[in-house]
């Protein structure tokens, strides 16, 4: 279907910096039909794509995992990490023995990384928390709390404060504990949207295909913007990003179904996830 009488299409993009490898080349007045973009933090946007206020977005794969009959995964993108990840912390104030039966707060702009501590905690530790949400400050998160979450540019910029605390990385954990890839976001459309009009998806999920592929061959623009915005220097972000897995190949996948098995077994999510792709248009004529 054409999509000119009907609204554009609306589109989220992740505002962290772990997303921009594959929305920094992607522009959307590029595209032959009208879309518009909304850049947010990622537990907005699962909320957005969940109600139908956008009709695509990377999203926290455990948002994913919760409405996945109503979303297609976009094949080979991502998130990831296997090990570090640099930008999934929690802070300590107390010591861990202390923390795994004290009171945690959590970032609220996750949705993937407060359910990874919840796996790590009570499966792994054998620990019983009580949690908190919290806006994304760390001092006023330590405030009263033994230990803070916190994910994405708020991670990387407390992790450079002189903060004193011990730090522990969630995706190497994960990967000590069961030799695994992590998955944080994936990019999912809605199914509605997607049967009204596939060609414009393909084209868009091509353009973030393409983009990505760009900023894998140089990073240099993605780098001098972190730079610019964020701070900290070209070694960092080199470093930083070459933690990070864009793509959704078989070990990803693998990864995730365990951390979807494991959410499952703590009463996080009730149903096994569909990770059904986005049927290609071209495929079927
Ligand atoms: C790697 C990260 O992954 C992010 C973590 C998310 C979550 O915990 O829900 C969601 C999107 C990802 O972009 C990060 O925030 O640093």
């Amino acid at each position: 279907m054409n999509n000119s009488q009907s609204r554009p299409i609306q589109l989220g993009r992740i505002s962290y910096t772990n997303a921009w490898p594959v929305f920094h080349h992607f522009d959307p007045e590029a595209l032959p039909f009208r879309t518009e973009v909304h850049s947010d933090l990622p537990a907005t946007l699962n909320r957005k794509l969940k109600i139908g206020d956008i009709d695509m977005a990377a999203i926290s794969s455990y948002a994913y995992g919760i409405s996945s009959d109503s979303y297609y995964v976009l094949p080979n993108l991502s998130v990831s990490s296997f090990g570090r990840v640099q930008s999934i912390l929690l802070f300590l104030k107390s010591p861990l023995e202390k923390v795994l039966h004290g009171k945690i707060a959590l970032t609220t702009a996750s949705a993937t990384s407060v359910n990874l501590l919840k796996i790590i905690m009570e499966k792994f530790y054998g620990g019983k928390p009580t949690y908190e949400d919290a806006e994304p400050s760390l001092e006023n998160m330590l405030e009263n709390a033994d230990a803070a979450l916190l994910i994405g540019d708020h991670a990387i910029r407390a992790s450079w404060t002189n903060h004193g605390y011990r730090v522990l990385d969630l995706g190497e954990v994960w990967n000590l504990w069961t030799g695994q890839w992590m998955t944080f976001a994936l990019w999912a459309v809605r199914k509605d949207a997607a049967y009204r009009d596939p060609e414009s998806f393909q084209a868009i999920y091509e353009a973030l295909i393409e983009s990505k592929g760009k900023s894998s061959r140089d990073m240099g623009p993605v780098i001098r913007k972190a730079m610019d915005q964020i701070g900290g220097t070209e070694a960092y972000w080199q470093n930083y990003f070459s933690h990070l897995c864009h793509d959704f190949g078989p070990d990803q996948k693998t990864g995730l179904q365990l951390y979807f098995q494991y959410a499952r077994e703590l009463g996080l999510l009730t149903s096994e996830p569909d990770l059904s792709e986005l049927p290609s248009p071209t495929r079927n004529r």
